[in-house]
This record gives C-alpha cells, structure tokens and sequence, in this order.
C-alpha cells in the first residue's frame, strides 16, 4: 500500500484529533509519534507524524519537518498536510510560516492554504479573521495562553511577519460561490504572486468546497477539520480503496489515571468537574516541583487506588499561570509541569493503570515520549477531535487518550473513562 496523503502535525493532541477525522470516514489511519527510525514498510493510506515542534525554535521545527517530509516522500505520499492549532497557536516568529514556506521549497509548490477551522469545535474564520465561538480569537482565552498567547485575530496579520512571501484570502463570499469561484481566486492571486492563503470557513459544508478545490495541491495547511473531507474525495477520484473499523478497544484492566497539564479555560471546567465527581485529586504548583522535584506527586500517586482514576493536574487559572512564569520563567515553568506528568505517567502505567488520560498538547508530548510509544492505533472518538487510542507501552497495551486543551464537555474525564 502506498501512502496517500503524509500529514505533519506539530503536537501530539493535534495529531491524534486530525488521525481521528480522517478515520471518521473509515480509512486505515496511521500515527507515528516522532519520525520513525525505520524506513516505512507498511505504509497506510493515511500517515500522520505527530512532532512537538509547536513552540520550538523556528530552525528545529524546520529541520524536524522536513525529516518527516522525507519519511512520508518515502511511504510514497505525493501531497503533503501541515497540520497546526485551531487556534492557530504560534510564537510572534512562527513556526506555521517558516514550517509552510520550506515545504513549499521542498515540494517544489508555489501556493498553499491557511485553514484553521473547525466549526463542530467553534473555530470559524470570517475575512481572515479567527473565531473562537463568539469571540475574535484575540479576546477569547486564548489569550492568556501559557506558551503561544494569541493577542490578534487576524490571519493574514499573523502570518505575514512569519514568511517571505505574499499573504492574501480567499473569503467567505467566494467559497460560498463553490469549488470553480474558489479555484479561480486561487489561480488569479497565485498570478499576483500570492504563495499563502487564508480560506474563509465558518460552516463544516465551506470545509468541503474548500477541500473539494484545494486536494490535489501538493501542500495544504491548517486544523484538522479542513482534511476530514479528503478521504472521501480521494476514494471518489479512485486514487484510494477500501474502507476499515476503528481500531477495536483492547479489554484492559479498569486502572486509569488523569494527568492534565492544559491551562485552557475549558480544561480548567474538566478538572473542576472530575473533581466534584469525587475523584481523587492532587494539584502540582510548577514553583514547588521546581524546588524539590515531582517525588511528592509519586508518592501520593502509590498511595491511591488506580481504580478510581486519580487526577494529577497542575491547571490553574491565568493570574497563578503568570504568577509561577514570573518566578520560573515560561520554559521552566513549563517544563517542570511536563516532566512531573510525564513520570506520574510512566509510575501509574508500571503500577498497572492501563487507561491513560492526557489534557494539553505540550503535556502530551511529554507523556507520550515518557511512556516509550511509537505507534499509535486510532480508535472511537470521545468527542469532536479527541479519540480514544491504543498502543504497546513497556510490554504492555494500554489505551491512551490525548485531549487538546479546548476540546471536550465538561464532563470529558468521566466520559472518556466511561467509553471503555
Ligand atoms: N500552573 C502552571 N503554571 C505554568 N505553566 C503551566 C502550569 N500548568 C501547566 N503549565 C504548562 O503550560 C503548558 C500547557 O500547554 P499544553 O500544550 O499542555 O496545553 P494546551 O495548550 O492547553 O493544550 P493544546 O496544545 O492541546 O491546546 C505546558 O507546557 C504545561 O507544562
Ligand atoms: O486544532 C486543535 O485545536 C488541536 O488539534 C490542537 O492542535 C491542540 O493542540
């Protein structure tokens, strides 16, 4: 089998939502966490690679994507996704630009879309500007991000700083025309030498125009929303065959635990709920585990019963955020969280939890490479972007679900702990 379209997704809750729409039309989906060693041998239709290159130094983040570039070339995908944040989280340097221009080198492309996105989650964009629900992006939570605080709504304003090249829209008034308006607006700023575009989107059906015009493009970017059309376009165009289940839920043990890292306004609601569930709770505070280590947080983690899913999370609201980046500094601050979950993880899984709950893209990435996965199998989605999966980790199967920060109900940790 050969690989149809090769995605690169710049975390690892990113990765998982984007192999979980593409899945949701029944094709084999594969996720690799990092590029793999091996060169591939069995190749699904589907690739995705999930880095964590979201907040990383532009020139790494370059580097580690076009390796995956050449990993995916090499499975035999001719069209490239670069998939980042529906909120479309970056640093004022990048990496969405720099990532998308040398692509673009690579592939030998002049033109790519911007799509973030993902309206069954609220993200609409409406004349280049970003929606979170209601509010523009720079006046929704995502604002006081701990990492990529989002302080412009504008698409175009965002990204210009961050390539060399043209930025213009294709807005809601054309996509609402279909596929033939979309193309030739495409064609005619490609003519003025236009390289980057941002694609108005606020419905899931502008998604499907949009996917319809732009899939034989060697690079597309955006959420993962935008892609969730392309399998179905591609077994239409006959480029593709069958169809598959989702992986199966292994039977495994009810030890579970809950790690959470994510600071976003909606993780804040999901740790508060789980915990007046009843669950069992610790709170990491970053100044303190920078002290004395995360030994305090294991050793309360062997006093509990895994069978009730304890919940370790350092979430808390933006002033304590900012008050322990003061003292820290972002990067340690951050850093000191991820470690601590990331060896709460790796000591629960030894102590027999085999059901894993991750919140935050960053906190995932840690916990994942912590917990020695490769290779991720996508199972059923919990909810719009957030599946369950499954994977071996030090000998055993366990089912791992990665949440991004904003996704889920309220009510997600009991939820997802429920399905199985
Ligand atoms: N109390 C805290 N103070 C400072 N930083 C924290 C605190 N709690 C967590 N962090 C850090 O904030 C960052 C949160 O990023 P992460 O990507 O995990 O969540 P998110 O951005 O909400 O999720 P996603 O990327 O999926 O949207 C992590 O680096 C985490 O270690
Ligand atoms: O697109 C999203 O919002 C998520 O998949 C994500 O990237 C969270 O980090």
């Amino acid at each position: 089998m050969t690989t149809v379209l090769g995605c690169i997704a710049d975390d690892f809750t990113g990765a998982t939502d984007l192999a979980g729409l593409l899945a949701r039309s029944g094709v084999p989906v594969s996720l690799r966490i990092g590029i793999p060693s091996e060169p591939p041998s069995d190749p699904a239709p589907f690739e995705v690679i999930a880095l964590k290159c979201r907040t990383a130094p532009v020139a790494q983040a370059v580097a580690d994507c076009r390796a995956a570039l050449d990993w995916l070339q090499s499975a035999g995908a001719e069209r490239i996704f670069w998939k980042y944040c529906s909120t479309f989280d970056s640093t004022a340097e990048g990496n969405i630009g720099p990532v998308a221009e040398a692509l673009m080198a690579d592939l030998g492309t002049s033109q790519t879309i911007y799509c973030p996105a993902f309206p069954e989650n609220g993200r609409a964009i409406f004349m280049g500007n970003l929606f979170v629900g209601r509010q523009p992006l720079a006046e929704s939570p995502m604002k006081d991000h701990p990492l990529t605080p989002m302080r412009d709504s504008n698409l175009m304003r965002l990204l210009a700083p961050q390539v060399t090249r043209p930025v213009g829209l294709v807005d809601r008034l054309t996509v609402a025309q279909g596929v033939e308006a979309v193309r030739a607006e495409l064609s005619r700023l490609s003519e003025a030498g236009v390289a980057h575009v941002v694609m108005d989107a606020v419905a899931n059906e502008d998604l499907y125009v949009i996917a319809e015009a732009c899939r034989d493009m060697p690079l597309m970017t955006g959420g993962s929303a935008v892609a969730m059309p392309l399998p179905a376009l591609y077994i239409a165009d006959g480029a593709l065959g069958g169809r598959s289940e989702a992986a199966a839920a292994p039977d495994l043990p009810q030890a579970a635990v809950v790690l959470s890292g994510s600071c976003s306004a909606m993780t804040n609601a999901q740790v508060s709920a789980y915990m007046a569930s009843g669950a069992p709770a610790l709170q990491l505070d970053p100044v303190e585990l920078a002290r004395t280590g995360p030994q305090a947080a294991l050793d309360w983690l062997a006093g509990q019963d895994l069978e009730r899913a304890p919940l370790l999370y350092a979430t808390a609201d933006p002033a304590s955020v900012r008050a322990a980046q003061e003292t820290l500094g972002r990067d340690r601050a951050g850093e000191v969280v991820e470690q601590a979950l990331a060896a709460c993880a790796v000591a629960a899984r030894d102590a027999g939890a085999r059901r894993i709950v991750v919140a935050g893209g960053e906190t995932s990435g840690a916990v994942t490479q912590a917990l020695g996965v490769t290779r991720l199998d996508i199972g059923k989605e919990i909810a719009p972007g957030v599946p369950w999966t499954f994977c071996d980790s030090g000998g055993h199967r366990i089912a791992l679900t990665l949440k991004s920060g904003n996704f889920g109900a309220e009510t997600f940790f009991a939820d997802a702990l429920a399905q199985l």
